[in-house]
């Protein structure tokens, strides 16, 4: 979940060699030289917002992606003629992104794994250090294993989980009605069997005859004082309820969740967490206090600490 999207601020102000340093990019790229009124009109608004960067990708997305013009006419500069629909379509996607509303709401999608989730308001956009943790268990875990994901959000790690693993059984908790909605949706879409369940997991008291061999989560992990470094698109639009943890109790959930794994999981069993970068460390000497064994961090494709491992 890294959250610190393209650094907007730095590329929008940046001023003389880095200026021309980035106009010299933008002349390599061939919509540039070949580009069509539409993209041009699209650019425009939407630089007024976002740098030249990344007022192109969106530029591409949304011909392409949204409004259904092949790529190859797209770099040639083809020119598109908008039906009245399709315009006022195109100026309601140009003022969500005015308001710094994430692409991937807009579209109402994003891709995990190669696969197509809902999103929406309500629900995390999940984010590519996720589809790293999911690659790891996919290589791990025994092929009829009993897997818990706790906080699943659009239910991309359950749902990728159970079409990975056929003959596993996945349940699915969340706090948030919304997120269960969508991660239901996503379930039944990709033809998934996760089994979902309305649950905060500080409180609940789980059934004790309910055995896992696997309990994942990616939980809330940032903290309230990191809103600074934080970008509009994410503090504005993303649920409060799926990022933060309060500054006083950075492990508030990966401590509840150990505790949990005492009573859920199997000998043997196997914790795996979505961190903080922050505070890996931390996490591996809260889980070997609770008396797990062989803790321990796995970085990120960005080289940052990112997964914490864990057996009962
Ligand atoms: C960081 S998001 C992760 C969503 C998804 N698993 C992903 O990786 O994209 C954390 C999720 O935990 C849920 N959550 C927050 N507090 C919770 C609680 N007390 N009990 C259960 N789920 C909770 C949020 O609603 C949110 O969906």
């Amino acid at each position: 979940m890294s959250l610190l999207s393209i650094d907007t601020e730095k590329t929008r102000h940046c001023k003389g060699p880095d200026t021309v340093f980035r106009n010299f990019l933008l002349l390599l790229q061939p919509e540039f030289i070949f580009m069509n009124l539409t993209t041009q009109h699209i650019r425009t608004e939407l630089e007024r917002c976002y740098s030249a960067q990344e007022a192109a990708c969106l530029s591409r997305i949304i011909c392409c992606e949204m409004l259904g013009q092949s790529t190859v006419d797209y770099y040639l500069g083809k020119d598109m003629i908008l039906s009245l629909k399709e315009k006022q379509e195109l100026d309601g996607i140009l003022s969500r992104l005015r308001d710094f509303e994430p692409i991937q709401y807009v579209q109402g999608t994003t891709s995990f794994l190669g696969r197509t989730f809902r999103v929406a308001p309500g629900v995390l956009i999940p984010r590519p250090e996720t589809e790293e943790l999911v690659e790891i268990m996919l290589k791990e875990i025994p092929a009829d294993a009993r897997i818990l994901d706790i906080g699943t959000g659009s239910g991309c790690i359950a749902v990728s989980l159970s079409k990975g693993l056929p003959c596993a059984q996945v349940v699915a908790w969340d706090i948030s009605e919304e997120a269960l909605a969508t991660a239901h949706r996503n379930n039944d879409a990709l033809q998934a069997s996760v089994q979902f369940a309305l649950c905060d997991v500080l409180t609940c008291c789980p059934d004790q005859e309910d055995r896992y061999d696997v309990i994942v989560s990616n939980p809330p992990y940032v903290l309230e004082k990191e809103k600074l470094q934080m970008e509009r698109n994410v503090l504005d639009w993303e649920p409060s309820l799926a990022l933060f943890v309060p500054d006083t109790d950075p492990l508030l959930f990966y401590r509840r969740i150990a505790e949990l794994g005492q009573k859920l999981l199997v000998a043997g069993g196997k914790l795996y967490f979505e961190i903080n970068r922050a505070f890996g460390e931390a996490t591996v000497a809260m889980l070997g206090g609770q008396g797990y064994a062989n803790a321990h961090i796995l970085k990120d494709i960005s080289g940052n600490d990112r997964f914490v491992i864990a057996e009962r």
